[in-house]
């Protein structure tokens, strides 16, 4: 580490070493001597003080200009005398309130209006002069903040031990101290709530009615899904609607004596974890397809990962059963081992078993559906604008943008103005599952509907707005917002800001995907790290399997907020792409202690930076000499890059790599050299390996850390 003399600082500052011997003493930094030493950092900080320090007493009034420049930067009102101050405090007030009783109330939404923002985002002054701090704040402004010279914060953060300067951030705590050091108060800025632009409005109880479920089909490839969804359509749709054909709008209605059920079309739990990913939970009920001659499998594991996650009731279809080889019972076992007990087995879980293909068990099936739907008590209000979810899209060439929705909550009409995501306009169709145009969708109900402006996205919510002209506002301004957000990036858990973000109480569970090669590795991971969760922080494993990384696990960990960890395993090329995109934090190990260490490092903080490896040169052994004493030295070419005796190297005999180390020496004639660039001859000695050979290759690299 570069260092500076005593003596060299007191003359880039202008004074005598005694006089810096002094000062530095003042402020607890003990130096002997005007040879003693100081590290680069400390001296700049010391330099740039003492420059600030001086700048103050030579001309106080420019200083004072620029302060005042620099609050007026942030806030208008911020020096305004005190009783002038008061009085626009009690007018904003006033204001407020008129704004909140002009928020639009229509009964069933509440529209926020803007709030101004006419304090700066960080900082600001309460009433009662306690200065609002976030986390952070940078030490200049925290100066001005509390009304003292910036030299004087960074002398007492010099004997807090912090060296600090002008432009660098302190935490909060470490500002608290100083602000008390002078007589002033500081809170923490709470946390702003996100601020929904639509405040959706709690029915009463007494209107609540009970509303249909609704369903997906999950399971793993080739257990029935499509089959069961099918008959099930095929037996309910056409005998309710004689003759009549269901059109693919994303979900469809069956009636079961006399009540109706609603699927979502697109079975798997890929679909609903993507809608899950932007907020959106559509489904009610999962209904868990296991076919009765396969038993559980990796994508069954991983369905019930993410009806769990999303907390929702699973109904087991152990379908097949008309196949010689069904198992049902084995099923039954796997389940349990899942996790799954059912009821035969004393536990809570409904299971039927069904045969898409024989059309056998399917009313039984829907009635345990309506069953569970009572006991879920779902409920909604009719007699109210809608809202709901937008579960499918397209721009269809003759009609425009088309969504369908599933109506959530109240009664969607032709003429409703609506706003869905950024897209808004008014209903001008609404087309039914059969295809029919029909005059209004009641809770639960699937319906297409035309007359958006532009095409919302799958997981969007949509409401009824009060008219056309509130609805395109909220639209435009969520553009501009979601404009703004793209810039941003989101911000997920990762291992590097897991410490951080306890501290901030952000983060008390840490959620983690986890892939190994064997089921025992499994096992024993998941128990490993169960157990190092402490008070701070709850670590869980949401979803487990074997096999190598794949989209759907990086899907379940962004939309639950996950981490993953491949244990002897690669990610696919896809899933790194999409962990990359969104910004899932994925790690691979190949050893479990490394796996638990990085974790509880992770934990406390101390997580080392991850580095990869860079090759920076080649060597080809042309002749070797044993030295007693030294061992082999290999008497070398460098054919590319450099070798430097500060690199690892391999070394690698027909393509195979026979040694992994480090350079122990490496000499150009009889001295010993740092490094040896590429066209020259060198003798190089590996740590602790001997068994070197002619015509192997020395390959010189270096760890370097990857920025995050
Ligand atoms: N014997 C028998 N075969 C069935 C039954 N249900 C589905 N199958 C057959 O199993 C195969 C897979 O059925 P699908 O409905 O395509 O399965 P899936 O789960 O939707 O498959 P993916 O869409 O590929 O994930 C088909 O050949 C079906 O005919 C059943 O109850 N009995």
């Amino acid at each position: 580490m570069e260092k500076k003399r005593v003596y060299t600082i007191a003359d880039e500052i202008g004074i005598t070493s005694k006089e810096l011997i002094a000062k530095l003493e003042e402020l607890d930094i003990k130096v002997s001597s005007h040879m003693s030493t100081l590290t680069r950092e400390e001296a700049d900080i010391i330099v740039e003080m003492f420059k600030e320090e001086k700048a103050v007493k030579v001309k106080p009034k420019e200083k004072e200009v620029k302060k005042v420049d620099l609050v007026l930067e942030h806030t208008e009102h911020e020096e305004e005398p005190e009783n002038k101050k008061s009085e626009k405090q009690d007018k904003k007030e006033k204001n407020k309130k008129q704004d909140k009783k002009e928020s639009k109330n229509t009964g069933h939404i509440e529209i926020r209006k803007e709030e101004k923002q006419d304090k700066p985002e960080t900082e600001k002054q309460d009433d009662d002069g306690i200065i609002v701090l976030d986390e952070t704040v940078v030490v200049g402004e925290f100066a001005t903040l509390i009304g003292v010279p910036p030299t004087q914060v960074i002398m007492s953060l010099m004997k807090m031990g912090i060296m600090a300067n002008i432009n660098q951030n302190i935490k909060f705590e470490t500002a608290e101290k100083i602000a008390f050091e002078f007589d002033k108060l500081v809170e923490l800025k709470e946390p702003e709530e996100e601020k929904e632009d639509i405040i959706i409005q709690e029915d009463s109880e007494e209107d609540l009615e009970l509303r249909p479920p609704i369903v997906t089909v999950m399971g793993h490839v080739d257990h029935g899904k499509t089959s069961l969804l099918d008959a099930i359509r095929k037996t309910k749709v056409t005998d309710k609607e004689a003759g009549g054909i269901t059109q693919h709008i994303g979900a469809s209605e069956v009636y079961i004596n006399g009540k109706k059920v609603v699927f979502l079309d697109t079975p798997g739990h890929e679909a609903f974890t993507q809608m899950r990913l932007r907020g959106a939970q559509v489904t009610d009920i999962a209904i868990l397809v296991v076919a009765a001659d396969d038993g559980i499998m990796p994508q069954t594991i991983e369905a019930i990962s993410h009806a769990k996650a999303a907390n929702i009731p699973i109904i087991v279809a152990i379908n097949k059963i008309d196949k010689p080889t069904a198992n049902i019972e084995k099923v039954r076992q796997e389940l349990s081992n899942n996790g799954l007990l059912v009821e035969d087995w004393g536990g809570d879980v409904i299971d039927v078993p069904v045969s898409a293909k024989k059309g056998e068990n399917l009313d039984k099936l829907l009635e345990m559906v309506l069953l569970v739907a009572e006991m879920e008590e779902l409920k909604a209000n009719p007699n109210r604008p809608a809202v709901g979810t937008v579960i499918e899209s397209n721009l269809d060439k003759g009609r425009g943008p088309v969504a369908t929705v599933i109506v959530s909550n109240g009664t969607l009409k032709v003429g409703d103005p609506v706003i869905a995501g950024t897209a808004y306009g008014k209903i001008r169709a609404l087309v039914n599952d059969k295809g029919q145009r029909v005059k209004k969708a009641t809770p639960s109900t699937p319906v297409e509907i035309l007359g958006l402006n532009e095409v919302p996205m799958a997981g969007d919510q949509f409401v009824v707005m009060p008219s056309e002209k509130a609805a395109r506002t909220i639209g435009e301004k969520r553009r501009i917002k979601q404009r703004d957000e793209q810039m941003k990036a989101t911000s997920k858990i990762t291992l590097e800001d897991l410490f951080d973000k306890m501290q901030e109480g952000e983060v008390k569970e840490l959620d983690i995907v986890l892939k190994a090669d064997v089921q025992g590795s499994l096992e024993a991971i998941r128990q490993s790290i169960e157990k190092i969760s402490n008070e701070q922080v709850q670590l869980r494993v949401i979803h487990s399997g074997v096999g190598a990384v794949a989209d759907s696990d990086i899907m379940l960990a962004s939309a639950s907020n996950a981490i993953v960890i491949g244990f002897n395993v690669r990610p696919t090329s896809s899933a790194i792409a999409m962990a990359e995109r969104e910004q899932v934090d994925m790690r691979t190990y190949r050893i479990i202690y490394e796996l638990i260490e990085d974790i509880e490092k992770a934990m406390k903080g101390m997580l080392d930076p991850e580095y990869k490896e860079v090759v920076i040169g080649q060597a080809e052994v042309r002749e070797t000499f044993k030295v007693s004493g030294v061992g082999t030295i290999a008497g070398s070419y460098v054919t590319e890059g450099k070798v430097t005796r500060s690199s690892k190297a391999r070394l690698v005999r027909n393509g195979i790599v026979i040694y992994d180390g480090e350079v122990a020496s490496i000499r150009r004639f009889r001295d010993d050299v740092k490094e040896v660039a590429r066209g020259y001859e060198c003798g190089i000695t590996l740590a602790n390996f001997n068994d070197i050979k002619e015509q192997d290759i020395i390959e010189a690299y270096e760890m370097q850390e990857i920025e995050r």
